[in-house]
């Protein structure tokens, strides 16, 4: 199984001047004022911040599940404010994978179905005994330690289980980026950790692009970098985090955490 190439000719994502109001006129409430930052390709972002900083919104913006103001986003060289919905709706299918703090996997759906879900959306397929992408689907499951879970159903698997399988989910179309918006959210500390080990192996493995949004500083400490804001603006930076320096630039923003 051969990686995405690491080496980076353009950001995975870009945001340019981006700034998002919410409502106009007297009401309205500035959420992101000018952010500019990239995120490279096969690299683990995680975006920290006080409470209504503006963590989710920037999050949404990129993945073009929300309107800009004004300024720009780039997937993958592709700019998201130029598109159709319906074109913006292809790339998020085929371009970026989501995973989210409260699962949404189809209980109706087993384990292997909810991760196939993706490919067979797009008319692709794949599976773990034939097709062209099997080999990519065996190693996905491997690195993802749900071998003998497949046939399960969501409410059969622990949160941490089911957290596993919406991450095989969003990186089974090997996808530009993944967005995870506090993926560990819902989880006791051990399954946190197991989630966090998946994503961290998937970009060091896989090659796979991670822009994450936590309120752990341990969490983040798993990141490659942090980018942190306040007030809706990009306020700091930290390389090679650990909970403790990332802990100490949270308390410099007067965060509670
Ligand atoms: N749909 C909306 N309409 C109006 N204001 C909004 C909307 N969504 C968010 N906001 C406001 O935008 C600002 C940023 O919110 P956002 O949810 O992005 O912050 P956050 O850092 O993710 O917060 P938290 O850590 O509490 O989840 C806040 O002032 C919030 O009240």
């Amino acid at each position: 199984m051969t990686a995405q190439s690491p080496i980076a000719t353009q950001p995975a994502v870009a945001a340019t001047n981006l700034t998002k109001t919410y409502g106009t006129g007297p009401t309205a409430v500035p959420a992101l004022t000018d952010v500019s930052v990239t995120f490279g390709a096969g690299e683990f972002t995680a975006i920290m911040g006080p409470s209504g900083s503006g963590k989710s919104t920037l999050l949404h913006c990129l993945a073009g599940l929300d309107t800009v103001t004004h300024g720009s986003v780039r997937i993958a060289g592709v700019e998201l404010t130029a598109l159709s919905d319906r074109a913006l709706t292809r790339l998020r299918r085929d371009r970026i994978g989501f995973v989210f703090q409260s699962f949404n996997l189809l209980p109706t759906l087993t384990a292997e179905q909810n991760i196939l879900l993706p490919l067979e959306l797009a008319g692709r397929r794949a599976g773990p005994t034939a097709g062209p992408d099997a080999d990519w689907l065996r190693h996905l499951i491997r690195v993802t330690g749900l071998t003998g879970r497949l046939r399960h159903r969501p409410a059969e698997l622990s949160g941490g289980q089911q957290q596993r399988v919406a991450c095989a989910r969003a990186l089974v179309s090997r996808p530009a980026v993944v967005f995870a918006d506090e993926p560990t959210g819902n989880l006791d500390s051990r399954s946190g950790a197991e989630v966090l080990g998946l994503l961290s192996a998937s970009v060091r493995e896989l090659g796979q692009t991670i822009v994450m949004v936590t309120h752990d500083p341990v969490a983040a400490g798993y990141a490659d970098r942090v980018v942190l804001l306040a007030d809706g603006r990009l306020v700091d930076e930290i390389a090679r985090p650990t909970p403790d320096t990332v802990l100490a630039a949270m308390q410099r923003l007067g965060a509670a955490c």
